[in-house]
């Protein structure tokens, strides 16, 4: 289970981003997240995965909270692309992270062909499923996907996320962030909107 309690965090000098945000997330749920553009999501994200600290309040895995380094909860972000090494091969990129088998790797549209590249020498959106792969270990428990799928064509879009719903039904959870309200519609078991600091479920 992991569980927000009593969230308050703003960045210096600016409005409070979130006030009193509590939530959980069971292992195998899909939470959809959506909201106006600069209101928190990411922000949430990042302390979800422990990216960020907050002014008040705790996150909790399985009740503790998770230590330093820790690989039980990822976050995903269009960004994360620019975070990997440029100068490290694909393949060790990935193997930094754990070793996937060719099942995992063909879910996610990953080709061991690219293996021998540098980050440079893929496209954007290969860039994301490769990132994406690394960050689904088997420590992994948690997913923040930030717009996970957003710069890919609509059939990699529905493969990604199939291979997401399927993780979650093997107890992988994912707190689902997005624009696309149809998107959250398919894959959310419970969706939420944050705005002005406060979350609100999504009625329907
Ligand atoms: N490092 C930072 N320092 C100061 N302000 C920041 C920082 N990072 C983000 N912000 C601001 O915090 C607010 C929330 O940003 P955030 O990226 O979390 O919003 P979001 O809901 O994810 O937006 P979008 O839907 O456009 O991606 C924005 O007003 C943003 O400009």
């Amino acid at each position: 289970m992991l569980e927000l309690r009593r969230l308050d965090f703003g960045f210096a000098k600016a409005r409070p981003i979130l006030d009193g945000v509590s939530l959980a997330l069971g292992q195998g749920e899909i939470l959809g997240l959506s909201g106006p553009s600069g209101t928190g999501k990411s922000t949430l994200g990042r302390i979800v995965a422990g990216y960020l600290k907050p002014q008040k309040g705790e996150v909790l895995l399985d009740g503790t909270a998770p230590s330093a380094g820790h690989r039980g909860i990822q976050y995903i972000h269009q960004s994360s692309i620019f975070a990997v090494n440029p100068r490290w091969r694909l393949g060790r990129i990935i193997a930094e992270a754990w070793q996937p088998d060719d099942l995992t790797l063909d879910a996610i549209g990953v080709s061991r062909s690219w293996f021998d590249r540098y980050p440079h020498e893929i496209s954007g959106g290969e860039l994301q499923r490769v990132v994406l792969v690394r960050a689904l270990g088997p420590e992994t428990r948690f997913l923040v996907a930030d717009e996970v799928s957003a710069m890919l064509d609509p059939i990699t879009q529905v493969e990604i996320w199939s291979f997401l719903t399927e993780r979650s039904r093997q107890g992988l959870g994912i707190l689902a962030i997005s624009h696309d309200a149809a998107l959250l519609k398919r894959v959310s078991s419970r969706q939420l909107v944050l705005a002005k600091g406060q979350l609100r479920p999504v009625e329907g």
